[in-house]
């Protein structure tokens, strides 16, 4: 009967060696009946662990004839065996333990679900609330992490229904819809909003799953759910600031991306029509540099809800960069030309609305805007609407700024040669194709005072390229700053040649700044170091500025004050173009008017700019300055100029810009060069 029993047994000789064992553990073992008997002990198949056990439980209880272990079995590639070794013989009198029979169980399912059990207990413990309740949801058991999370302890909610979390923010369909899922698929897991013993609420992501016995009947649920009020709170924190311009919490251009396109496949759906307009504020850098930018910053602020409360409810305001905004209008006729309308009147509203003063402080300033609209029809692409009304506002800007245009395809073209012209540059930049030509600046008696430095740039293809065509770009692009810089540096260098040389001794150095080279604010820090760099005589540095620059008077006189405390002077470049007032030639430190040169050409057909170069030369020697004229052409011209005062003079009649070697030949054989 032993012999085929679905369990282990063995009879052992006084040494310990089998005298007999069953199939049973034989197959265990996995050994043949006649390597076994007789020639091993029942301890050598035990793991080293289980031998140690076994002698300490026989030393321990030699006394009674029985044994009661759990022991391992060794099986040689495979997992020790865990088995229940029983043994009840009795004992001789000298308490020799008689032969007799041994019967093992194996533990395996047992010591499954053991561990199973262990780690139930382990997870019920675990840092996630878990509730158990019967089929009609009456708490029968919580965890201590549920008492963590809730602040009801097990004592207080067993017995009572799991309605007893719910914070009433969830609606009677939310609850229907949970439970559906439920019974349909045995769990249900998402967000909810519950409450804590103490009222307040939190969010917590629950898992609710049935539990249901062999016959197919739910008879209990389990609840298990954790704490997600701080992640979430910091992923919409995270959202926002992902999402939002920090200073005045607008939507960014990423959020914008998102509602565009959410308009376009809307209005796929309803055939209407919206419009995306391109808000650029105009000078604002201008209030920046002079008030600092924590007013320009208050100053964003305020624009951006002017138009916030211009627009309607489902429209969407953005900020898009430092002073750009976009506004998109939802919604609009089916028309386009109605449509057309209805974005001009909203895009003249915010113009009007923007160009109001604005206080600040104790300060009011204007600060008009730009407006390009970009309107949006059926199989528009998100990408490109951007991109398109930012160049009807970059039109509205040449266009005199404080106006709107809608962008057409032409601006599209006239964008991409712009492109090109810009890497063009950049590149010339990096390759240093630039090079200063020398115009002689001579006086009444034709001797060469100074000259002044003209921008060339050796274009690799067109060959020499005017500053007329760079200059603009370079301003519009900021490269004006690189090569602002580069031109000072070189004509200041050879101010410093000159100075090695006696036919160049004295001669002056006019050299043009641009309007946002002189709006940095290093400007001055910039020329000042330059001139310690060289070490040349600061007074023969003359730099021209132009009216434009000296708008916000009181900085631009500053600055000039500082470069002209320092020994350098300044001349008004192309003087009658812009509109200086005079009460502004007061308060800068000039030395020079320079007459710019459509006035000179043509004095002699034209009476009123006859008196325009007359009166500007008796006002600039009313106020002790000293008067250049530009683009002096012919011999009449300089008699004409000579009569009536002027003092300098500059043209092709006295010579053309050209390279410093040039102009240091002719200095050479005696100046003027002739032009
Ligand atoms: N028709 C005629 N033109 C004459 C005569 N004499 C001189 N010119 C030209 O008149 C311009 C005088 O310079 P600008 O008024 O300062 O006007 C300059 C200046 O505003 C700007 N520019 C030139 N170089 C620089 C530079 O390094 N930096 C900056 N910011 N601007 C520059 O570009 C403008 C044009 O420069 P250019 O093409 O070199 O043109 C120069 C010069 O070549 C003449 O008798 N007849």
């Amino acid at each position: 009967m032993f012999q085929t029993a679905p369990f282990g047994s063995h009879c052992l000789a006084q040494d310990g060696s089998f005298t007999e064992i069953n199939d049973m553990e034989l197959s265990w073992l996995d050994r043949q009946r006649e390597d076994v008997v007789g020639r091993t002990s029942f301890r050598q198949f035990l793991t080293p662990a289980s031998q140690l056990k076994l002698d300490h439980y026989l030393a321990a209880h030699q006394r009674h004839g029985f044994i009661d272990l759990e022991l391992e079995l060794y099986r040689e590639g495979a997992e020790p065996l865990l088995v229940a070794v029983s043994f009840n013989g009795t004992l001789t009198d000298e308490g020799q333990r008689r032969p007799g029979r041994y019967v093992l169980f194996d533990l395996t399912a047992l010591q499954r679900e053991r561990t199973i059990q262990k780690y139930a207990a382990m997870s019920f413990e675990s840092a996630c609330g878990i509730c158990v309740t019967n089929a009609l949801g009456i708490i029968l058991r919580v965890n201590a992490a549920f008492t963590t999370l809730t602040g009801f302890t097990n004592d207080e909610v067993v017995g009572k229904n799991m309605a007893i979390l719910s914070s009433g923010l969830q609606s009677e369909q939310f609850y229907q819809a949970m439970w559906k899922a439920i019974e349909t698929r045995g769990y249900w897991q998402g967000e909810i909003r519950n409450r804590r013993k103490n009222g307040h609420l939190y969010t917590e992501w629950l898992s609710i799953a049935s539990v249901k016995n062999p016959e197919g009947l739910v008879t209990n649920y389990v609840g298990t759910f954790y704490d997600i009020t701080a992640a979430k709170a910091s992923q919409e924190e995270m959202h926002r600031l992902a999402f939002h311009d920090e200073l005045t919490h607008l939507p960014n251009r990423r959020l914008l991306q998102q509602h565009m396109e959410h308009t376009l496949a809307l209005n796929s759906r309803n055939g209407k029509l919206s419009a995306l307009l391109f808000i650029d504020l105009d000078h604002f850098k201008a209030i920046n540099d002079t008030r600092g930018h924590e007013a320009g910053d208050l100053l964003l602020i305020q624009a951006a809800r002017r138009m916030q409360t211009l627009v309607r409810e489902g429209d969407t305001v953005a900020r898009v960069g430092g002073d750009e905004f976009v506004v998109l209008l939802e919604g609009l006729d089916t028309a386009m030309n109605t449509a057309a309308a209805q974005a001009q009147l909203v895009g003249e509203k915010l113009l009007a609305m923007l160009a109001t003063p604005y206080a600040i402080r104790d300060f009011k300033f204007r600060c008009t805007a730009s407006i390009g609209i970009r309107m949006v029809s059926f199989g528009d692409h998100a990408s490109q609407l951007l991109t398109h009304a930012d160049l009807a506002m970059y039109e509205a800007k040449k266009n005199g700024r404080n106006s709107l245009r809608f962008f057409d395809p032409t601006m599209q073209a006239a964008a991409t040669v712009r492109a090109h012209a810009e890497q063009d540059l950049q590149r010339a930049v990096e390759n240093g194709e630039f090079e200063l030509f020398y115009q002689p600046q001579v006086d009444a008696q034709g001797k060469m005072v100074g000259a002044e430095a003209l921008l060339r740039w050796h274009h690799p293809e067109r060959g020499l390229v005017s500053p007329g065509e760079v200059i603009p770009l370079a301003e519009e692009t900021g490269l004006i700053i690189p090569i602002g810089n580069w031109v000072m540096k070189t004509a200041c260098a050879q101010l410093k040649r000159w100075a090695t040389l006696p036919e160049a001794q004295g001669l002056t150095m006019a050299v043009n700044v641009s309007a946002r080279q002189f709006a940095r604010e290093d400007f001055v820090n910039f020329v000042l170091k330059v001139l310690e760099d060289t070490q040349i005589d600061p007074t023969l540095l003359e730099l021209e500025v132009t009216e434009s620059m000296m708008l916000d008077i009181d900085t631009a006189a500053a600055k000039m004050q500082a470069l002209r405390t320092a020994g350098v002077r300044f001349s008004v470049d192309d003087f009658g173009t812009g509109y200086s007032s005079l009460a502004h030639l007061t308060r800068i430190p000039i030395a020079k008017l320079k007459i710019d040169q459509s006035f000179v050409q043509h004095m002699g057909d034209r009476q009123a700019d006859l008196v325009i170069v007359q009166t500007v030369i008796a006002m600039a020697h009313s106020l002790g300055l000293c008067v250049v004229a530009e683009g002096v052409e012919t011999p009449t011209q300089h008699q004409q100029l000579l009569n009536d005062g002027c003092n300098v003079f500059q043209g092709y009649l006295f010579g053309r810009p050209q390279p410093s070697g040039a102009l240091e030949r002719q200095l050479l054989q005696g100046n003027p060069p002739a032009g």
